[in-house]
């Protein structure tokens, strides 16, 4: 089976916890295909909320309606990739930058849904460089507090993010533990937000492995 087929194949599964009301929905090629799965049941839902500008453009385009999160109330579900991901449902996101948005709907949802294919599982984060969303002015000053917390941080070359801030992605860390780093970076004024999941990680892990879709749950 290829990366995409357990792609697809964790998407499809994610639909059925879809069930009704408004689903917030995350960014990236996972998210895609659940998307595209989603629409083929768009009428037992009420709508979404997007976790980027992306993302609402191609659940309008598939015909499901795209809400404010300001006019709903607490979601059911979040339904979201992840670059890298632990058994302890911990992770790390903002590969395509939307992090800050994905944190934002994430947190006022029941449940977050995380799907992956099984190359994200990892024993330990931080392989996969750490996103961090910067005010543009706090770029220098918060890129030298990352280097003291032992990374080294990298300007995302030409990249905006959708609330037009820079993103500095994070090398060189092992993050032991994961929650007392989000904190940390979280105090360096400057910083919007980190990808680092981990005070609030997933609630369900649907991974796509050669055997099929394995579920782990918190
Ligand atoms: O956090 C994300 C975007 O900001 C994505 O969920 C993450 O990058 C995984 O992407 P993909 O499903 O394409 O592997």
């Amino acid at each position: 089976m290829t990366q995409d087929e357990m792609k697809q194949a964790v998407a499809r599964a994610a639909v059925d916890y879809a069930r009704s009301g408004i689903v917030g929905v995350g960014t990236g090629s996972t998210a895609n295909y659940f998307i595209d799965a989603l629409a083929e049941v768009k009428g037992r839902i009420d709508g979404a909320v997007a976790s980027s500008e992306a993302t609402a453009a191609r659940l309008k385009r598939h015909g499901i309606q795209v809400l404010d999160l300001n006019s709903v109330g607490e979601l059911e579900i979040y339904v979201d990739g992840a670059d890298e991901i632990t058994e302890h449902l911990a992770m790390i996101k903002g590969g395509g930058g939307a992090l800050t948005r994905e944190k934002i709907v994430a947190a006022c949802s029941k449940q977050f849904i995380c799907i992956a294919d099984e190359s994200k599982l990892v024993g330990v984060l931080g392989t996969f460089p750490l996103p961090v969303e910067v005010i543009p002015m706090a770029r220098s000053y918060v890129a030298r507090e990352l280097v003291k917390l032992g990374g080294q941080p990298r300007l995302r070359e030409g990249y905006t993010t959708d609330n037009g801030n820079l993103i500095l992605d994070v090398h060189g860390l092992s993050i032991v533990d994961p929650v007392s780093l989000e904190t940390a970076i979280n105090l360096i004024v400057g910083v919007v937000s980190n990808g680092l999941f981990a005070r609030r990680g997933a609630d369900v892990l649907l991974l796509g492995t050669e055997s099929g879709v394995k579920t782990y749950k918190r």
